[in-house]
């Protein structure tokens, strides 16, 4: 079957819940589950040091010979082929990882784009000129062929170029292309920009949500929410409001689906967690999965902590001790631990009630006054269930909340203050709020680590735990507490950016590479753990910088020290930089 690309927006033919998948697609028999799957990616020794490999490969027959030819094979070899014999059959059916795609140089990519004039630091300039390059290194076209014969291939088509992530990402990562997008709008690529929301807008059209990623094998989850948050930065940009108002059959599709797969009740609350409605192991991480999955004794054990993997991945946070729940209801423990959808998460509901508030602002553009209500009454329930259940007094935050044992997780992770981010609070309170928040910073010492603020506390060897420090969540930090708009929260905002824009250079500088995440313990070095090794390229890093050159490139230099330059020392007293300096020499680390 292949794909027409039709863009407009029929909600009655888009799937209300994930269960007409398999139709969707078509690709899955191979590329998901089954016994092919299961043979090639845990024979021993194995064949590929990165299980996500050989799903990225192409099939040189038809889905329905390589299951006969594999299970032919299997037979003749009594059900117990060598890692040899798979191998010859992996060169035979498959082709190599990335030949469906092109290099593509983004069409509109500028040399000169006017951000690099509101740099004035040289040295910085140049540095926001290389990564405005690394766009064409990024750019990516999907062949013709994929459409016409999409069960050849894992990857999803999709009728635009796009700009990847990098390193082993070589497909579209959904909640990385907000950043990628945003990126792309301050460097005036603004066709590239509109081509990937259409992407997604298309998708959401044929599928009824937004995969994880470009590939069939993420078909049974997501990530954060963020297409209406995208196109709310590209009417911000471009004054297009007839792309939003265009888009809000979709946009309402996509916040409906979401909502409908993922909500709990708490106290009497409806909010949302992460989830995932897949069975098996992830593809892409196959071994690593069914070595975990070891732990566990029964069938239907597996089953569900593969699921708590899966769910943790729908986060973005793959993963963390965020989504652990050990035994006495701690954040200790190791993958095993995971119990990602018992646990409520800031974020998830703070974008949720962004997603409802902006549709009901696209609405308002179109005149649409009961639609306006319908989601301004959304958003208003999201808002509470956010107040009464995430809020906490006694720490002064938002916190994470665990149904298991029915009370707030304590525990640091920058999403905590996501909802300043999006405003998902009473913005009378600000005052209030700015202070307990500058409290909970002053407590948790987040102000302390030379390379950014990591993504917990907690040093797990996860790769969304500390040290590693993700530029996303600076982002979602450093914009939140701007919005907050007090002198305090604001001079903290400028500080991190600034601090995270130098601590990117120095690594650049050194290594020639964006990394997709940074050590928090030590400035200027890419971040690491985890299941894979640290990649570089990167999308979302690249994104946030170029933003941050454009917002703040007047004030920011390369020279001063303190981890910020003309605007920190501007809007820190020289007494607050010494003090910074005394306490993280003191921890023993090191400021640049
Ligand atoms: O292959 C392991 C996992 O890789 C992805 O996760 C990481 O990279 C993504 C792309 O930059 C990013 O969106 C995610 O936050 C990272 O943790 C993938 O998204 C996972 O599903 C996958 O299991």
């Amino acid at each position: 079957k292949s794909y027409g690309f039709d863009l407009s927006t029929d909600n009655d033919n888009a799937i209300a819940n994930y269960e007409d998948n398999d139709d969707k697609f078509p690709s899955c028999e191979i590329y998901c589950t089954g016994n092919l799957l299961h043979t090639i990616q845990t024979a021993n020794p194995k064949l590929f040091s990165d299980s996500k490999t050989f799903v990225d490969m192409k099939l040189n027959n038809s889905p329905d010979k390589t299951l006969a030819d594999f299970e032919a094979l299997m037979q003749a070899k009594n059900q117990t082929p060598t890692s040899e014999d798979l191998k010859k059959f992996v060169d035979e059916y498959f082709s190599p990882k990335g030949t469906e795609l092109e290099a593509w140089t983004p069409t509109d990519w500028k040399e000169n784009p006017s951000f690099l004039d509101l740099i004035s630091d040289p040295d910085l300039k140049q540095w926001g000129a290389e990564l405005n390059n690394i766009w064409k290194i990024l750019g990516r076209k999907m062949k013709d062929e994929v459409s016409k014969n999409p069960e050849y291939y894992s990857i999803i088509p999709v009728p635009n170029p796009v700009i990847i992530p990098g390193g082993r990402f070589i497909e579209f990562y959904y909640w990385d292309s907000y950043w990628i997008i945003r990126g792309l709008l301050y460097s005036q690529m603004h066709t590239t920009a509109r081509g990937m929301i259409q992407n997604f807008l298309s998708i959401v059209n044929r599928f009824g949500f937004i995969p994880n990623g470009g590939r069939v094998y993420y078909h049974g989850r997501s990530q954060p929410p963020l297409l209406t948050g995208m196109v709310k930065s590209y009417v911000d940009f471009t004054n297009d409001d007839k792309f939003a108002i265009d888009a809000l059959d979709t946009l309402e599709h996509e916040f409906e689906f979401f909502t409908n797969n993922h909500s709990v009740t708490v106290k009497n609350h409806t909010l949302c967690v992460y989830r995932d409605s897949s069975a098996g192991p992830r593809p892409e991480s196959y071994r690593e999965d069914v070595e975990t999955g070891e732990e566990f004794a029964t069938e239907e054990e597996k089953e569900l902590h593969w699921s708590e993997l899966k769910a943790a991945a729908e986060s973005g946070m793959d993963f963390s001790s965020r989504w652990f729940i050990s035994k006495d209801g701690t954040n200790d423990g190791n993958l095993t631990n995971l119990a990602t959808s018992s646990i409520v998460p800031v974020d998830l509901n703070a974008l949720l009630y962004w997603n409802a508030k902006l549709i009901a602002e696209f609405h308002s553009k179109a005149g649409n006054i009961k639609k306006v209500t319908e989601y301004e009454t959304k958003a208003e329930k999201i808002l509470q269930g956010i107040q009464e259940v995430l809020w906490n007094e006694e720490a002064g935050v938002w916190l994470d909340y665990d149904m298991k044992n029915e009370k707030p997780r304590d525990y640091f992770v920058p999403t905590n203050l996501s909802p300043l981010w999006v405003k998902a609070y009473n913005i009378s309170e600000s005052e209030k709020i700015s202070a307990s928040i500058m409290a909970y910073i002053e407590k948790n010492k987040l102000d302390t680590f030379p390379g950014g603020v990591p993504n917990t506390l907690s040093y797990t060897n996860e790769q969304w735990d500390a040290p590693n420090v993700w530029a996303p969540m600076q982002y979602i930090l450093v914009e939140g507490l701007n919005n907050l708009n007090t002198p305090e929260a604001k001079n903290m905002s400028m500080k991190w950016a600034t601090k995270w824009v130098k601590s990117n250079f120095k690594a650049f500088s050194k290594d020639r590479h964006m990394y997709e995440k940074y050590n928090a313990d030590q400035f200027g070095v890419g971040g690491g753990g985890g299941e894979y090794e640290v990649q570089t390229g990167f999308g979302w890093s690249n994104g946030v910088i170029i933003e941050w050159l454009s917002k703040h490139g007047r004030d920011i230099s390369t020279g001063a020290a303190g981890g910020g330059g003309a605007a920190a020392t501007r809007v820190m007293s020289v007494v607050g930089v010494a003090a910074v300096t005394i306490v993280a020499l003191i921890a023993g680390r090191f400021l640049w």
